[in-house]
């Protein structure tokens, strides 16, 4: 329960704490006061949530600067393989990716910083995620890497044939072929 590192700087696991009775079970999924107590201080904006099917990718993806985004992310509904990339020119984990299963029943969340792209691949029937941003959407600075970067080589968690794949992100370049210069 509480804050977990996972070896990223900034990129946190959030395991609330969840209060069950004979009627079911409670829990806050969000209070900025449990994060100001652990010394993390993101004002969210704006609250996203999407529904996806079985082996629906959407990702990986970003904002650049000035709307750059931190995400809190979690899952309604199902489990979905969440994926990360560290973007931060200056991060020692520069280039590296890390993955996470989150799910209803396990109720983490990951803490995703300013300067990573983000994506999931659905491993249920149906997945419902939810996430909230410290910056609002701008589709000027949106940016993405291609799914399947071999230089990333993340494992999804499904058959790549099989991925649902928006023609946008079909058309996203490697991360060695981003040439824009990050700000984050
Ligand atoms: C992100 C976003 C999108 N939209 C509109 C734009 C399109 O008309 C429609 C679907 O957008 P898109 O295909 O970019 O949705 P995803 O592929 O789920 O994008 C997300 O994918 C990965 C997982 C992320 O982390 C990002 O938050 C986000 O880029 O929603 C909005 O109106 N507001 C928004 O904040």
């Amino acid at each position: 329960m509480g804050f977990q590192q996972t070896g990223i700087p900034g990129l946190l696991i959030y395991e609330p704490k969840v209060l069950g009775d004979h009627r079911g079970y409670f829990f806050e999924s969000y209070n900025a006061n449990t994060f100001l107590e652990a010394g993390i201080d993101y004002k969210f904006v704006q609250d996203n949530q999407a529904r996806s099917s079985y082996g629906v990718l959407r990702g990986l993806h970003y904002q650049l600067e000035p709307h750059a985004q931190t995400k809190l992310i979690r899952v309604l509904e199902g489990r979905i393989l969440d994926a990360v990339v560290d973007m931060r020119k200056d991060s020692p984990t520069y280039g590296q990716s890390y993955t996470i299963e989150l799910s209803a029943d396990n109720k983490l969340q990951l803490l995703v910083p300013k300067g990573f792209a983000h994506g999931y691949a659905v491993l249920s029937e149906t997945a419902e995620v939810m996430y909230k941003c410290d910056d609002f959407y701008n589709k000027s600075c949106e940016g993405g890497i291609i799914y399947n970067d071999p230089a990333l080589g993340i494992d999804w968690g499904i058959d790549l044939k099989d991925a649902i794949i928006s023609e946008k992100d079909l058309q996203l370049p490697k991360l060695a072929d981003i040439t824009h210069n990050f700000v984050f």
